[in-house]
């Protein structure tokens, strides 16, 4: 089973962190995003472009029952909490979900110039997603961190100090 969850929109740092966390804790980390990556040998624009959003769905949901039962910290994708289906094996599964609360400005500012991410292109359309997912994300955390502002190095301390104490 997962040890922890990490989930957040697109630049929130759930691989940033999820990293640095695995890193400190000695243990592996697990990526979503890099799973579906290396199990269809396509990147995620190929992905979208080939094969359609849907079947990126389809895998990413195909391949979260397979790694919430691996030993580790998963970084999820941005859009994981976006179907039902998911929400339920996140909750079912008793790792607690850290969600990256970052606003909207500071993750247009951390993904300027990146175009690794097919939903990252116009304004309008992101604003719309961030806007339709909040509530998601929310919903299934267990735990909020805001990360607007903070290093890398901070999150993962305090996000460290959470697990630590829900340990004690
Ligand atoms: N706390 C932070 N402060 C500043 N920059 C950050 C922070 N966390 C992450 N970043 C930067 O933001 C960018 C996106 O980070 P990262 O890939 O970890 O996000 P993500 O949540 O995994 O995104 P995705 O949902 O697309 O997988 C990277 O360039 C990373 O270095
Ligand atoms: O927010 C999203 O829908 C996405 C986020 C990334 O992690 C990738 O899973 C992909 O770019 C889609
Ligand atoms: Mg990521």
């Amino acid at each position: 089973m997962v040890e922890a969850i990490l989930t957040g929109f697109m630049g929130s740092g759930k691989t940033t962190i999820g990293k640095l966390l695995a890193r400190t804790a000695h243990c592996t980390h697990l990526d979503l995003d890099d799973l579906i990556v290396k199990y269809a040998k396509k990147t995620i624009n190929q992905l979208f472009a080939e094969q359609g959003e849907k079947y990126f769905r389809d895998l990413e949901t195909e391949l979260l029952v397979k790694v919430l039962e691996q030993p580790g910290i998963l970084s999820t994708g941005g859009g994981t909490i976006g179907s039902v289906q998911n929400r339920q094996l996140l909750e079912k599964n008793t790792a607690p979900v850290i969600y990256l609360k970052t606003s909207l400005d500071s993750v247009i500012c951390r993904l300027h110039g990146d175009n690794t991410r097919p939903l990252f292109q116009s304004y309008a359309a992101f604003f719309t997603l961030y806007q339709r997912r909040m509530y998601a994300y929310e919903q299934s955390a267990d735990f909020t961190i805001i990360t607007d502002n903070k290093s890398p190095a901070r999150i993962a301390e305090e996000i460290q100090s959470l697990l630590t104490f829900e340990h004690a």
